[in-house]
């Protein structure tokens, strides 16, 4: 990778809470325009990398570099202003709204706070929606109160409002949790289809939507890089198997079962 193609750079970061080490020494490098998935077992630290990433945490020692730049000290509102954005699991849409309404708010928030107040859609604002409407696969949807959606059209819902600011970074962290097979399924092809022109970084368990993803995974495990690599890979490394899945081996260092 050239140094230009770099986007993040997280170097050799500790956290500690209260004296306990939830990162230790971790490094991991993201280009720019990728889509890399962070999988780990359930106190591996992917939700304090992201924390960390973000500025809601800050590191005991190492580095977060953003297009070269350190971040590390920043606020969280600095690093905002960065591109840098995180969707949580919780849609945070406005239930009293429309969809088409939701990502208007969005897109005007995008714009800082004097776009807020003007009411209706500029001709470009009203281009923009249109396009998160297709993005997100909800212009059959688009004059539905947003109270009104599935569970997962909220989610994609969301992910089409932060994808309104059009962050070069975006940081997902379970977007499938409760969704349909086929719900993952469309999260995937949505997700896939910002890559290029935005960065993602994604944390998830379920193993056929991270097959579905189609992307380099950098496994967590202890607050460490435990793996890199892709899917078909992993599934064949037995400490993968027995760490993420918590599977001991099988005499001859077989796993029991695939992810
Ligand atoms: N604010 C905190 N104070 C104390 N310990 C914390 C705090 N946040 C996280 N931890 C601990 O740090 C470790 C890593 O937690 P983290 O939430 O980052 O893991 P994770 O990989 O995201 O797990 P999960 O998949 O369950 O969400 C865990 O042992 C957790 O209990």
């Amino acid at each position: 990778m050239q140094p230009t193609d770099l986007l993040l750079e997280v170097q050799d970061i500790t956290v500690s809470f209260d004296g306990f080490k939830a990162i230790q020494n971790l490094s991991l490098k993201v280009e720019k325009g990728s889509l890399r998935v962070l999988i780990g077992p359930n106190g591996a630290g992917k939700s304090t990398l992201l924390d960390t990433i973000i500025g809601k945490v800050r590191p005991a020692s190492g580095d977060v570099r953003y297009l070269g730049q350190s971040i590390t000290r920043l606020p969280e509102y600095r690093v905002a202003n960065l591109g840098i954005c995180r969707k949580f699991q919780a849609p945070g849409v406005l239930d009293g709204l429309s969809v088409r309404e939701n990502l208007l708010v969005a897109c005007k928030r995008s714009k800082g706070v004097f776009a807020s107040f003007k009411r209706g859609a500029s001709a470009s604002e009203a281009g923009r929606v249109e396009e998160l409407l297709s993005l997100t696969g909800l212009h059959e949807k688009a004059e539905m109160l947003a109270s009104l959606l599935a569970h997962g059209e909220k989610q994609w819902l969301e992910i089409g409002m932060v994808v309104a600011s059009d962050p070069h970074l975006l940081l997902l962290d379970e977007p499938t949790a409760g969704m349909t097979a086929q719900e993952t399924a469309k999260t995937a092809e949505l997700i896939r289809s910002l890559v290029g022109r935005h960065t993602v970084l994604v944390i998830d368990h379920d193993m056929a939507f991270v097959e579905l993803l189609d992307a380099p995974i950098t496994v967590l495990h202890q607050g460490q890089v435990f793996r890199e690599g892709d899917l078909q890979t992993l599934r064949s490394d037995a400490d993968v198997m027995e760490i993420y899945l918590g599977r001991p081996r099988e005499e001859g260092g077989k796993p029991h079962a695939q992810a």
